[in-house]
């Protein structure tokens, strides 16, 4: 066996520090420029990708932290410095970063859902982040692409307060962590270009373009899961996802108010059109237990079972109600507090019920590939 320098021993601390927003190692960034230990004394110099980087902090506690359990190391002299142009792009190169959509690459692993519902105020951008959060708790790799130009929600739903960094042409999306295991959820809105305060009034074409430049743009790295969370109803930005993400699933979101069927039947017919699989209804809003254990169907009942059964008819193949998320105070209140039900009340029936659906949409078959689309935006 080889006897460790101190050298060595301090590469080694330093490759277990991990780039909060890449999630890779420092040491396979180029992020570190200089490493030595003279005597008892390391000295190291860590090149964080552009000044003002969010992430210097913790990137330098968690470096001061490493290199503290090296045994022979008593003392740490660190530099922080920040990478030229060259560097930059040199990592973006090393990151396989080439402005091309890597979700519809024939080797991408990456299943893509699109959570869509027919009205607005059903619990869609709910579902995504929570769906998100049993993926992540999972162990899984996840991102959200908060496309609901109207409704921006899901940072707020997972707490999140950091935008994105900007490298250059590449965009670095915020990380929340699932509270135990490796899984995390990336996470990027358009909630996080406008002013917190302005309206989105971009027409179709811009749209367009800005779910494009998502795709192309925002280095997610390696997923498990992608999640779009649509505006409600039929719009551009769900054609516009049709014909940049073909071989996306739909997860049309519905409550089970009768009346709320035929508008969701609607939003899922629309992928007779764009040749999108249907890959389940999720009925939320369902009836609530009450304090003293009777129920009550505030939103109604059965329509979630109405909505598979006209849309398998629709659709010529068989529709799954993948579950039925009651109202629950607990799934509100996460959402409010920015930790979505299934991290922060995991007992109750609604993470359960989302627990299970994302364990089913894991262990069920991919939609058809990316089929081209019979229409041009
Ligand atoms: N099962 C539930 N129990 C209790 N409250 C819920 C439930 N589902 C959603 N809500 C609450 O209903 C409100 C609307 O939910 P959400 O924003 O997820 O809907 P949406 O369909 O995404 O709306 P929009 O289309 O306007 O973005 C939120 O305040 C959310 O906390």
């Amino acid at each position: 066996m080889t006897e460790q320098t101190p050298d060595t021993s301090l590469n080694s601390a330093l490759a277990t520090v991990i780039d909060p927003e890449l999630r890779l190692p420092i040491t396979e960034l180029g992020m570190v420029e200089t490493s030595q230990v003279d005597g008892t004394t390391a000295r190291v110099k860590i090149l964080l990708t552009i000044e003002g980087c969010p992430l210097k902090n913790t990137i330098e506690a968690d470096v001061r932290e490493a290199v503290g359990r090296v045994a022979e190391i008593e003392h740490l002299d660190l530099e922080i410095g920040y990478m030229s142009a060259d560097q930059r792009s040199e990592l973006r190169q090393r990151l396989g970063h080439t402005k091309a959509n890597p979700f519809i690459a024939p080797e991408s692993l990456t299943r893509v859902f699109a959570v869509a519902s027919g009205k607005g105020g059903v619990g869609k951008s709910s579902a995504t982040a929570n769906l998100a959060a049993a993926f992540a708790s999972a162990g899984l790799s996840v991102g959200i692409i908060d496309a609901d130009v109207h409704g921006f929600s899901i940072p707020g739903l997972l707490g999140l307060v950091e935008g994105p960094t900007r490298m250059d042409d590449m965009i670095i999306p915020p990380v929340v962590e699932a509270p135990t295991g490796n899984g995390h959820i990336k996470v990027i809105s358009i909630g996080m270009f406008v002013a917190a305060d302005q309206p989105v009034a971009w027409r179709g074409p811009m749209l367009h373009r800005a779910l494009e430049q998502f795709l192309t743009d925002v280095h997610f790295g390696a997923l498990d899961v992608l999640l779009l969370d649509l505006p409600p109803g039929t719009g551009d930005v769900a054609i516009s996802m049709a014909q940049l993400l073909p071989h996306a699933e739909i997860l049309l979101v519905s409550t089970p108010q009768h009346a709320a069927v035929d508008v969701a039947q609607r939003a899922g017919t629309l992928s007779l059109q764009t040749q999108q699989k249907v890959t389940g209804v999720i009925e939320n809003m369902a009836a609530m237990t009450l304090p003293d254990g009777s129920t009550m169907a505030l939103f109604g009942e059965g329509g979630g079972q109405i909505l598979v059964d006209s849309l398998g008819k629709a659709l010529g193949y068989p529709v799954p109600l993948l579950g039925s998320i009651p109202l629950d105070m607990a799934l509100r209140e996460g959402g409010d507090a920015g930790t979505p039900v299934v991290w922060s009340a995991p007992e109750t029936k609604a993470a359960a019920v989302f627990t299970d659906i994302a364990t089913q949409l894991t262990h069920r078959p991919r939609g058809l590939a990316g089929k081209p689309l019979p229409f041009n935006v």
